[in-house]
Order: structure tokens, then sequence, then C-alpha cells
């Protein structure tokens, strides 16, 4: 069987070099396209060299339709603008779209939903496999402990950081929304300040930090009357992600349209 045809957007950014990477080491995939916005000064500049990694040249480009034509997927690690269009045009030119974009907006989720009506989409705040398995956990947690155990969620990632809190905090307190039979949207508090009363029974709460070059930690708070429950991941290396959205790419491949999550890949969704 031919390898699967892989266009990586964002080629030149963090994630979209490590890609290149964990394609070139991946046996059944193979680069096909290098994306960046118009305008970016790496258009042009071969892909491979940005990745350091040998191989066939793939020169950046921002012609999105064009590389679609010829491609069976594409892994996009962008911005939520870029990613909403990526999926309208991936679902036109029927193509897998590997989404690992955070920081989306309540529009640009419905957008992204009707998007997979057309197209196999996997999307997920973190494609690690420890992310995942750390979810089904919280989730195993929260559903075990009542309301006398307040959950908060704490992060810390590097400086560049644009969005929070980040897309696997959510992710995580999804999970422990989902144990405790609440809905996340209705009880979660993503910042504290000021005069802010107590705390109410039932809420789940974030934190972020952000400094330095940390790829990404995350711990789920489990606070109770003289003790804490803490469940954590840390991630060492972007590699994790890269080689979940690769294997996320293989298994779409071939798959009914629909909107499909890292659990799916990973076989957790019955943890
Ligand atoms: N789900 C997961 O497992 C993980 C998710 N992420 C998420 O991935 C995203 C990217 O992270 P990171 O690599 O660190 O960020 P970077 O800023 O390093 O990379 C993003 C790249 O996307 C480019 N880009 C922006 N718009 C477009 C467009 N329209 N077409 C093509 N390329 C575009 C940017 O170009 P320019 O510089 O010109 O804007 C940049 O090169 C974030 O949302 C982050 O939270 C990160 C790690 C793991
Ligand atoms: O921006 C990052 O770097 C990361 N983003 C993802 C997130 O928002 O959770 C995943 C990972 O933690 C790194």
């Amino acid at each position: 069987m031919s390898d699967m045809r892989l266009i990586v957007a964002g080629a030149s950014g963090r994630m979209g070099r490590t890609l290149v990477r964990a394609i070139a080491e991946t046996k059944g995939v193979t680069l096909c396209g290098a994306l960046e916005q118009a305008g970016s000064p790496m258009i042009g500049r071969n892909a491979s060299d940005l990745a350091g990694v040998g191989g066939e040249d793939i020169l950046v480009t921002d012609d999105t339709e064009r590389l679609m034509s010829h491609a069976d997927g594409i892994i996009d690690f962008t911005a939520p603008h870029a990613t909403v269009d990526h999926a309208k045009l991936a679902a036109k030119a029927g193509i897998a779209h590997i989404i690992g974009t955070t920081g989306f907006s309540a529009d640009d989720e419905a957008a992204i939903v009707q998007a997979a009506k057309r197209a196999v989409i996997v999307k997920s705040g973190n494609m690690s496999l420890g992310v995942n398995l750390l979810a089904a956990l919280v989730k195993r947690v929260a559903k075990t402990l009542d309301e006398d155990f307040d959950i908060e969620v704490l992060e810390m990632h590097h400086n560049k950081k644009v969005d929070a809190p980040s897309g696997t905090a959510l992710l995580l307190g999804r999970a422990a929304a989902e144990g405790r039979g609440i809905s996340l949207d209705q009880r979660s508090v993503r910042s504290r300040d000021g005069h802010t009363g107590a705390r109410q029974a039932g809420d789940i709460g974030f934190a972020t930090l952000r400094g330095g070059t940390v790829v990404g930690d995350h711990t789920v708070i489990f606070a109770g009357t003289a003790e804490r429950i803490e469940l954590g991941h840390k991630a060492e290396d972007r590699m994790i992600f890269a080689r979940g959205a690769v294997k996320a790419a293989l298994w779409a491949n071939g798959k009914k349209p629909g909107l499909y999550s890292m659990a799916d890949v990973l076989g957790l969704t019955d943890f």
C-alpha cells in the first residue's frame, strides 16, 4: 500500500518543525506539502531543512488548495482562524484533518463541527498518550469523589504561548466535569482576582502559569478536608504531541466523516 501523503500546516512553527521530523521517522507516511500563511518570510524555504531532516525538498507555500488536491491528510498546529479555514478546505477536498490547534471560540468550534459532517477530523487539545490516559483517570476519580473535593486544574507553559487556559487544561477540566456529571461551561472558574468571595462547591477552577521554555505541565488537584489527590503530567519534548498526531492521521485514513478525539484513536473511550 502506498504511503499516506500528509501536509503540515504551520511548517516553520515549533510544532510544525517537530511534525516534519515525526513524519520523516514514521513508516507509512510521507510529507507532501508544507504550509505557512501568505506573506510569511518562510515561503519558499525547504521544510525538511527547517526541521533538520534530510530527504526530499518540500518548499513552504501558501497555496493550500493546490496542496490539498494531492494529499490524503493535513496536520494542523497553527492558530484558530487558520484552522477553521483549513477545516472548510479539507472538507471540500475530502482529506483527513488532524487538529492540534488550541484556543478556539465557540463559533470556531461550531465551524469545525460543521466541517466534520463532510470530512474526517481528529481534534484534541493534547495529542500525547500520557495526557489522554490522565484525562481518563481524572474522569474516573471525579466520578468517585463528591463535591466535598474541590477540583482545580493548574498548568504551566513556555512564555510564547498565546492562549489560556491551555487546550489540555480545558480537556482535563471537561474530563472532570463529565466524571461528575456536570457541564464545564456552567461550572468553570477560569481566573480569579480581587475579592472573589469563597469558592463555590462544585466549581472547577483553572490557574495558568507562563514562563521560560516549559513544554507543558498539567496537574489536576482534588482538594478535600485534610487530604489532597494530585494527578499530573509533564511533557518534556514536543515529539510526544507530533507522534500522536501522525498516529491520528494514520488512524483517520479511510474512516467515515466525523469529529473524533485522541481517546478514539487510542482506544480510551471505555476506560
Ligand atoms: N494538541 C496538542 O497536542 C498541541 C497543541 N499545540 C497548539 O498548536 C498551536 C501551535 O503551537 P506552536 O507550534 O507552539 O506555535 P507557533 O507559533 O510556533 O507555530 C504556529 C505556526 O502556524 C503558522 N500559521 C499561522 N497562520 C497560518 C495559516 N493561515 N496557514 C499556515 N500557517 C499558519 C504560524 O505562522 P506565523 O508565525 O506567520 O503566524 C506559525 O509558523 C497552538 O495552538 C498550540 O496551543 C501545541 C503543542 C501540542
Ligand atoms: O502551546 C503549547 O505549547 C501547547 N499547547 C497545547 C495546550 O494548549 O494544551 C498542548 C501542550 O500542552 C503544549
